[in-house]
């Protein structure tokens, strides 16, 4: 793939960094992440009265300044090294540096691709269960990911048709999305979110290599 061949949108960035040093950046950025996910959760939950609140928020716009002294704009983007790795640690489904994202933890698994994840106060739509909204992402994503390993290059959700067959309670849940047919540059993908009631919703997805992204022999 050439950089001419890439969309406008696509922002890529390369830097000149090691596996090891990539993992040591990790090792320091993931537990900034986590620690702001659980602040979200422990603001909704909290309690405290307007004095608490007033110092936590101090803090917060204290840590806010210090974060922002150095800052890039825009997106995070795809980052790359030049031994091939790639990082997109922005991303809305499970970017390392986006306490946005969903905790989601991929395990694994021979017949294609698991995710797991413990759905706390930060997901919530109908009370005392998760969003479906997030269940959309979390379906999409698990999908998007199989057929991406299946096809080797990056590919779009197409179309996603999704039935939610019972709430899904917070707490523990489970993704597992398998590439079911697929032509050269089409993925079809079915996935499921099940949690100890059992499967809480599915879908079926039509996922495309971008056409950007193809060799030229298979287009
Ligand atoms: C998402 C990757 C971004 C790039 C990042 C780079 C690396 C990624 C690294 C790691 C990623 C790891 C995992 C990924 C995990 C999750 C992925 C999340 C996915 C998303 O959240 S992504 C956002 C929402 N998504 C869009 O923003 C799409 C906007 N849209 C378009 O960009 C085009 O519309 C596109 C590409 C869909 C098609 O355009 P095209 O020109 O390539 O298609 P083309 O005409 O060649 O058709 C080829 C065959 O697909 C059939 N086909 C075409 N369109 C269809 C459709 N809509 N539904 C069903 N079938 C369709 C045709 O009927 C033909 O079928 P047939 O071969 O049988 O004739």
């Amino acid at each position: 793939m050439s950089n001419e061949q890439r969309p406008v949108w696509h922002k890529r960035v390369t830097e000149a960094i090691s596996a090891d040093e990539l993992a040591e950046r990790e090792a320091l950025w993931v537990p900034l992440t986590e620690e702001v996910r659980e602040l979200v959760s422990t603001a909704i939950l909290s309690e405290v009265d307007e004095h608490a609140v007033a110092l936590a928020r101090q803090h917060i716009r204290a840590a806010q300044e210090i974060l922002g002294t150095k800052v890039d704009t825009g997106s995070f983007g795809m980052h790359v090294n030049d031994e091939g790795l790639a990082w997109n640690w922005g991303n809305a489904a499970t970017g390392q540096k986006n306490a946005v994202a969903p905790p989601l933890c991929q395990v694994p698994i021979a017949d294609g691709v698991r995710y797991e994840a413990d759905f706390g106060a930060g997901y919530e739509g109908p009370p005392g269960c998760l969003h479906g909204g997030w269940i959309a992402l979390i379906l999409d994503h698990a999908s998007g990911r199989a057929a991406h390993l299946e096809g080797n290059g990056p590919t779009f959700t197409g179309t996603l048709t999704i039935r939610y067959l019972q709430p899904t309670r917070l707490g523990p849940a489970v993704a597992h999305a398998w590439v079911e047919t697929r032509t050269a540059n089409k993925f079809v993908v079915r996935c499921t979110l099940s949690t100890e009631d059992g499967v809480t919703a599915e879908s079926e997805g039509v996922f495309v290599l971008a056409r950007w992204a193809r060799k030229p022999q298979e287009d």
